[in-house]
């Protein structure tokens, strides 16, 4: 058996929590900077990036985030930045991925909607040519935009309707954004066939989920980590098997958690709630997919069938046909197979 990093580094996988911008790689942050001419507080220095990329809190986070987007100016560069994405995720092994992107925020910068979605779906569709990966878009509403992103968010989906368009999300800070005011929104993207799966419980207790459950009908939670304090929804979330989406070191790095030691996650897995793992904004968090895993199997103590298992249980909370996940899933185990050989 081959040591714990290099088995998941070839192991397929899927990932399901993972933000189209919060994708960015230092090289692509730079080639977008250097496209704009350095009219940004953004560094193009990867080293300096790195340091950029440190975060006070949760709001700082989003600040630096949004930083992030202002580059993104028109159509080629989303192209780019999807494109390149993708031969990240590809890189890991990850055979198909949903992706989150925020149409409000590009829209709102002068890139028109018909032209932000003829880009992520061209690039999507270069990406399977190129890469063999399968991406599918999450539309988030960025919470703190408020009712108006969420109607924009809403009319872009059903109006555009892109072919990857498969979930529909909310993202940015918990705090001051309650979740049920975005109900009739959620309520029409469900009734258009849109799955739902908004944050919750990120930097807020465990009632902003019990909100994503009740108010908008989440199909699973964006990081959920605060259901470890309430014993009722664990029970919950267990019993109706409504998989939370974990990414560790995003939860350290934007203060939601004070150390990887401290992460719910072996509570959350003990309760036997379904979890995936994901990396969420992995160059902002100077991580990979492949880092998250390693970070789970030093948490739960794993070794290559527990990690095996958690990537099986990702493809299970996939938004994936049947017999998609079933390809998937005995790729993971023929892999595991020849692994142990
Ligand atoms: O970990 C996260 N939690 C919440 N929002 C996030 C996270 N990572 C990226 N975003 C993104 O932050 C933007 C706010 O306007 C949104 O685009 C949201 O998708």
């Amino acid at each position: 058996m081959t040591d714990l990093p290099t088995f998941i580094a070839g192991l397929p996988k899927v990932e399901l929590h993972v933000h189209h911008v919060g994708s960015a790689s230092p090289r692509i942050v730079a080639e977008l900077a250097a496209r704009h001419e350095g009219r940004s507080p953004v560094p193009a220095d990867p080293e300096a990036l790195a340091d950029y990329f440190a975060f006070r809190d949760f709001a700082h986070f989003i600040e630096v985030y949004l930083s992030v987007v202002d580059l993104i100016r028109d159509a080629d560069d989303v192209w780019l930045l999807t494109h390149e994405v993708a031969r990240e995720l590809a890189r890991q092994q990850v055979r198909y991925a949903e992706l989150t992107v925020t149409p409000y925020s590009h829209v709102n910068r002068g890139i028109p909607a018909p032209a932000f979605c003829e880009a992520i779906e061209d690039a999507r569709k270069r990406a399977e040519a190129d890469f063999g990966i399968a991406l599918r878009w999450c539309f988030d509403i960025p919470g703190e935009a408020g009712l108006p992103a969420a109607e924009q968010t809403l009319r872009i989906a059903l109006d555009e309707r892109p072919d990857g368009l498969i979930s529909f999300g909310l993202g940015g800070p918990e705090i001051g954004v309650p979740r049920p005011q975005f109900k009739p929104w959620f309520d029409q993207a469900r009734a258009a066939g849109l799955r739902s799966v908004p944050h919750a419980g990120e930097t807020t207790g465990p009632e902003t989920i019990w909100d994503a459950l009740r108010e908008l009908g989440a199909e699973r939670i964006g990081h959920g980590i605060s259901a470890a304090q309430d014993p009722a929804l664990l029970a919950h979330l267990a019993e109706q098997r409504i998989p939370l989406e974990i990414s560790p070191t995003s939860n350290v790095r934007t203060r939601a958690v004070p150390s990887l030691d401290e992460h719910p996650l072996p509570r959350l897995v003990d309760a036997g709630v379904p979890i995936s793992i994901n990396s969420d904004d992995p160059p902002m968090f100077g991580t990979t997919l492949n880092d998250e895993y390693a970070v789970a199997a030093r948490l739960l103590r794993l070794g290559p069938d527990g990690v095996a298992a958690l990537a099986r249980d990702a493809v299970a909370a996939a938004f994936l046909a049947p017999a998609e996940q079933a390809r998937i899933t005995a790729e993971i185990d023929a892999y595991l197979a020849s692994a142990a050989r």
